[in-house]
């Protein structure tokens, strides 16, 4: 499952990963959509579950509550939390929730394009020792680090169900 703030390059990363059985439906009883996909990946198919953008995992507006209620609900193998590397700083709470709820976080630091274009350094190895979970940079627009988020999520769930 994708999450993250809105604006950060879920759905570009969502349509990298999956084909096109794509499927986009409102959330029962709402006007949010969902967008759920197949990715296939050494013969096993991982489904793919794009939400909309959070700030909080405590609901405020009726996105938050969806994807709040996604992630009990659908209890993922694997939630990559994408971020913008440009405004880091402000995106990690969120990750810090996701962590406190016990959930099996990655991290995805995208635009790393836009944060080297800026001159923004991040440590990302440095990043996933602090935070105890793995650390993948992306520039999901530019097709890069997208295999490694892959291989990063494969080993992931394979060690989690081991
Ligand atoms: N430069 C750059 N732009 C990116 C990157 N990833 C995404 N974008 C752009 O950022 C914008 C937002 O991307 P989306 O994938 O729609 O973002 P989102 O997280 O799904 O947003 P919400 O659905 O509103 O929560 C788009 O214009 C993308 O083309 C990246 O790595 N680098
Ligand atoms: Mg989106």
């Amino acid at each position: 499952m994708l999450v993250g703030t809105p604006n950060v390059g879920k759905s570009v990363i969502f349509n990298l990963l999956t084909g096109s059985y794509v499927t986009v439906s409102n959330y029962p009883g709402t006007t949010v959509e969902v967008t759920r996909g197949t990715a296939k990946y050494n013969q096993q198919i991982y489904e793919v579950i794009d939400t909309p953008g959070m700030y909080s995992l405590l609901p405020i507006t009726e996105e938050e509550r969806v994807t709040r209620t996604l992630l009990l609900q659908e209890k993922p193998d694997v939630v990559v939390h994408v971020v913008d590397a440009k405004n880091l700083e402000r995106m990690l709470p969120l990750t810090l929730q996701l962590l406190e709820a016990g959930l099996p976080v990655i991290l995805a630091v995208n635009m790393m394009d836009e944060a080297d274009a800026i001159g923004r350094q991040i440590d990302l190895d440095k990043l996933s020792e602090i935070l105890g979970i793995p650390v993948v940079g992306t520039a999901a627009a530019l097709n890069r680090g997208i295999e490694q988020l892959k291989r990063a999520v494969i080993e992931y769930v394979r060690k989690r169900v081991a």
